[in-house]
């Protein structure tokens, strides 16, 4: 915080009575520190308190009404008065901006606003008020402010590539102490719940948000609130001066790098749109009496009450009265702690609205010195430049905590050999040789009495001194146990599993060429024998049918042990988890910037999983794994450092507060150790000056780091094995389609021909796509299972690895087309075993798996429902909209979006959609089923028997 010195506010000379404006407040005690401003750049502080007068209006105008109030400066607004006005009242008022009437809102919005809407980019909090009476400009100044921020926002979404962003809105009103959810046109008006999460704070149960794609999007969403506040207008007559709005973006970014690395920012910016502020005034003007008839604006008085105690400052203001109005709630975390605000006090010029613009003027005051208090409190500390050198160094040693932590390590391992020599000088000192030895070395003790005593004085002030390092080193070494339990029963697991992916993976590779070589030796039929008769084709067609057989045997017996592979994978998972489970919680600073004493059953779970020395190697192993290309404590260090939220700086703070020193042992004084202890280990005292807390949190999360690289490696080898699973079945459709044509007399069909035709220059991405349209359309015409669709959808996206898959299925729907157009409808086989596949048998199929995927809607929430209904045009009255819902799912297969999105909302309703991996987990859910769960799939009838 840079603050000039200096100079009054012009407003000191103007007032009336000094020493009741906050300006002349902060002049008396820290001239620096006037509201007015020239204290500070208004960027840089946490609330930034301005006031707009706007013109005289037409109404006003017509009345004859007078200008009461004029902007002497930017800084300064001052009441006209008539010359014999002899009171006693302010008639100055000093913020750190002033906009007359003839500014505009974009100077409003550059001047006031912008530094602390866009401080939301960066991870802070930011809220911007509204404050006024009724017509006094509220809407249409913070109309304006949210469509320039919306701009600025997407501006810098522009100007930084690097990042990824995601904005998400909400919309409320409070109007009565109830609170609507404005981007859900069906809730009626019905009052949503506040709930306290542990994590979040207040959230307001229900209350709908939505993504926006871009700002044209976001505009649309912001227009629907502003749209249903004036409904509610419509629908409550007065309500508009009584009721507070709120929309709420929630901007969180990511950095676009592979590292691994967190490196996210995540927080809110609200605009407030505040109800007419006559109301709280009226109940002001009466005291606490309520009036008769008048409603009290609950939420603006709690508002009021909660700035005016803040505004205490420094002083003990007890008990913040956040809780008694919803408004307060919500908004909490914008008004204390370390998010930014802006208030926009909004005012009217006519003489008639004097007391209410005064009373408007009061609380921006009382704002204002909310600030000013902060301020103060900060300057109080015994030097504000130390306070932030001393976060600069915190910040610092953040980097070198793991340097720090292997010193720690080291120096342990030393101090426990020192100690155990210590213990054998000091058996040797109990036991009476050594005193005998001693007595006759020192020849300085003269009984043995003296001896005795001697040894006890050593004894206990090396126990003393090893208190320290005692617990630390206990506790160290049950962190070891629990890190090489980890980590060895991890590699083990993943050895093994290693190995045995390879072997499936060699297996199959054999397949794939087994089938490759037989698909030459057909074409050469085809094209060196011509002469070759048709009895000797089919012949040869049922040689390299038996082969393929023999292949989906010997697949068969390995599909046993894939399951075993599989069970495998899901005991590692459930280790991890165990472990994970294991891992204790540390006590984290809360959100006031106080050290928060979690509660005790948390404090009494288990210890940290570090990374010590002494398991170097298992970390090497942990760490060596495919998802870990930073060392974790790299990883952590970015994390810290990146990750600005509230919370974080509010450890900073906690600490600071605390008055720990860092970097600075020779501050520090051990506990208990006594002068044995400074004296002793001088190297175990740096140590211990690392603060330990941290340490601690360094350690767990650099455990936790390694259980998710362990479990992002397997999930990644679950991958792998459903790929060999669905390679599996690929082979038996093709025995499959062998058979069919064998049996219905035809030569096979060279399809490898048209890829001879093909340019080998035409990439592989082209003809991925055009290869997947043409996979699209097919399962339309041939009534594939859209879960299969799905899956197929998500898991090939064109990686050159694919190639196969993809090739395969396209061959196997264009079999299955020709053969569902020769079938038609045709009725299973009298007697015979299987079913065949006919047209009306696939729609039935579809149809029962659309029924199966109706009920799974409820895996959704009845908000994320509507959203869907109300966008895929389902009436939200509809009796069975589940199904009319899921009928629409997978019906257009030449528009991409339907595609796309037909395929996102399958995965999430099967349940493999969470967190956007629907990719990665959607096909081992598929396979983890028993096939006779899923007869869907057309063509995998077939398969499930063979391999049956
Ligand atoms: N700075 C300004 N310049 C010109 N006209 C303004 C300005 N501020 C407000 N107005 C006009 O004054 C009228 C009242 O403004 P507005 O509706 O924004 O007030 P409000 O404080 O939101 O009122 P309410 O509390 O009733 O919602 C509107 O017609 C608006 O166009």
């Amino acid at each position: 915080m840079t603050v000039k010195n200096g100079a009054s506010t012009p407003s000191s000379k103007i007032e009336k009575s000094p020493a009741s404006t906050p300006a002349t407040k902060s002049d008396r005690t820290t001239p620096a520190l006037t509201p007015g401003g020239n204290r500070a750049t208004a960027k840089e502080d946490k609330i930034v308190v301005t006031v707009r007068l706007r013109p005289l209006s037409k109404r006003e105008q017509a009345a004859k009404d007078q200008v009461a109030w004029e902007c002497i400066d930017d800084q300064t607004i001052v009441q006209k008065s008539p010359v014999n006005d002899r009171s006693t009242q302010t008639s100055s008022f000093s913020f750190d901006k002033v906009f007359g009437p003839a500014s505009l809102t974009e100077t409003v919005y550059e001047d006031g606003v912008k530094n602390v809407a866009l401080s939301s980019l960066m991870g802070i909090n930011a809220t911007i008020f509204a404050y006024g009476q009724t017509s006094s400009g509220k809407t249409y100044t913070m109309r304006g402010i949210t469509e320039k921020a919306v701009t600025d926002i997407y501006h810098h979404i522009m100007n930084t590539p690097e990042r990824e962003f995601s904005i998400r809105i909400s919309g409320l009103e409070i109007y009565n102490e109830n609170v609507r959810d404005l981007l859900n046109s069906e809730s009626g008006g019905r009052n949503l719940k506040l709930l306290d999460d542990p994590e979040k704070g207040t959230v307001v149960d229900k209350l709908v948000e939505e993504t926006a794609r871009d700002d044209v999007h976001l505009r649309h969403l912001i227009s629907i609130c502003e749209a249903q506040r004036q409904v509610g207008e419509t629908a409550l007559n007065d309500n508009s001066s009584r009721s507070h709005q709120i929309i709420r973006l929630t901007i969180q970014s990511t950095l676009r790098e592979s590292s691994g690395c967190i490196r996210s920012y995540v927080a809110s910016l609200n605009f407030v749109d505040l109800a007419g502020s006559e109301r709280a005034a009226q109940t002001h003007a009466d005291g606490t009496r309520l009036r008769e008839g008048c409603h009290i604006n609950l939420s603006l008085m709690t508002l009021t009450t909660v700035i005016r105690k803040l505004s205490a400052g420094g002083k003990r203001t007890g008990h913040i009265p956040y809780r008694d109005s919803k408004l307060t709630r919500i908004l909490q975390h914008s008004l204390g702690g370390n998010a930014r605000t802006a208030i926009i006090c909004t005012l009217s010029p006519a003489m008639s609205h004097a007391e209410q613009t005064r009373n408007t003027l009061y609380f921006a005051t009382r704002a204002k010195e909310k600030e000013v208090a902060r301020l103060e409190a900060e300057l109080r500390t015994p030097d504000a430049s130390e306070k932030d050198m001393k976060i600069q160094l915190m910040e610092k040693e953040m980097e070198e905590l793991r340097r720090q932590r292997d010193t720690a390590l080291s120096e342990v391992e030393e101090l426990r050999q020192k100690m155990q020599q210590e213990e054998k000088v000091i058996n040797r000192l109990e036991s009476p040789r050594p005193v005998m030895k001693c007595l006759s070395f020192s020849g300085t003790l003269a009984s043995n009495m003296n001896v005795k005593e001697h040894n006890k004085i050593v004894r206990q002030s090396m126990r003393k001194s090893s208190t320290a390092p005692f617990t630390l080193m206990h506790e160290i070494r049950k962190l070891e146990q629990l890190q090489e339990q980890l980590g060895e029963e991890a590699n083990r697991a993943l050895e093994v599993l290693q190995k045995e992916v390879a072997c499936h993976r060699l297996g199959n590779q054999d397949a794939a060429e087994t089938i490759a070589k037989l698909q030459a030796e057909i074409r050469e039929m085809h094209t060196v024998r011509p002469d070759l008769r048709e009895d000797e084709v089919v012949a040869t067609n049922k040689s390299v049918s038996a082969n393929l057989k023999e292949e989906i045997t010997r697949l068969h017996t390995q599909g046993s042990s894939i399951a075993n592979l599989e069970e495998q994978l899901e005991n590692v998972q459930k280790s991890i988890d165990k472990l994970v489970m294991s891992l204790p919680k540390y006590d984290e600073p809360n959100g006031d910037g106080e050290g928060t004493q979690n509660s005790k059953s948390q404090s009494k779970k288990k210890k940290l999983l570090p990374l010590s020395s002494s398991s170097g190697a298992n970390r090497q192993n942990l760490l060596r794994s495919p998802c870990s290309p930073l060392s974790a404590t790299d990883q952590v260090v970015e994390t810290e450092i990146e990750n600005r939220s509230p919370v974080n700086d509010g450890i900073a703070a906690a600490e600071a507060a605390q008055g720990i020193e860092k970097g600075t042992p020779a501050k520090t004084e051990g506990t208990g150790g006594g002068d044995a202890s400074s004296k002793e280990g001088s190297g175990y005292r740096r140590s211990s000056s690392v603060n330990m807390k941290k340490m601690k949190q360094m350690f767990q999360n650099a455990a936790e780091e390694n259980v998710r690289s362990i479990r992002t490696y397997v999930t990644e080898l679950k991958e792998r094995v459903a790929k060999l699973q669905y390679q599996k079945q690929l082979l038996v459709c093709q025995v499959l389609e062998l058979e069919a044509n064998e049996a219905a007399g035809y030569n096979i069909e060279n399809d490898e021909d048209d890829c001879e035709g093909n340019e080998p220059e035409v990439s592989w991405t082209v003809t991925f796509k055009e290869q997947r349209q043409q996979i699209i359309e097919l399962w339309d015409v041939c009534y594939v299972s859209i879960i299969h669709r799905t899956q197929f959808y998500l898991l090939f996206k064109g990686d050159p690895a694919d190639q196969i898959y993809v090739e395969v299925e396209l061959r196997r729907l264009n079999w299955l087309q020709q053969h569902l157009a020769e079938t038609g409808n045709a009725s299973p086989a009298p007697g015979g075993d299987e079913p065949t596949i006919s047209i009306s048998s696939s729609i039935k199929s579809l149809k029962r798996e659309r029924e199966f995927l109706a009920k799974k809607m409820t895996r959704l929430s009845p908000e994320e429902r509507d959203t869907l209904y109300m966008k895929w045009n389902i009436p939200l009255e509809g009796k069975h909209r589940r199904l009319h819902f899921v009928s629409k799912l997978w019906t257009n297969p030449h528009d991409p979006f339907h595609v796309n999105e037909s395929a996102e909302i399958v995965a999430k309703l099967v349940g493999f959609c969470e967190g956007g991996k629907a990719s990665r987990e959607m096909f081992e859910l598929n396979f983890a089923l028993p096939t006779d769960k899923r007869p869907w799939i057309p063509g995998l009838n077939h398969l499930s028997n063979l391999l049956l």
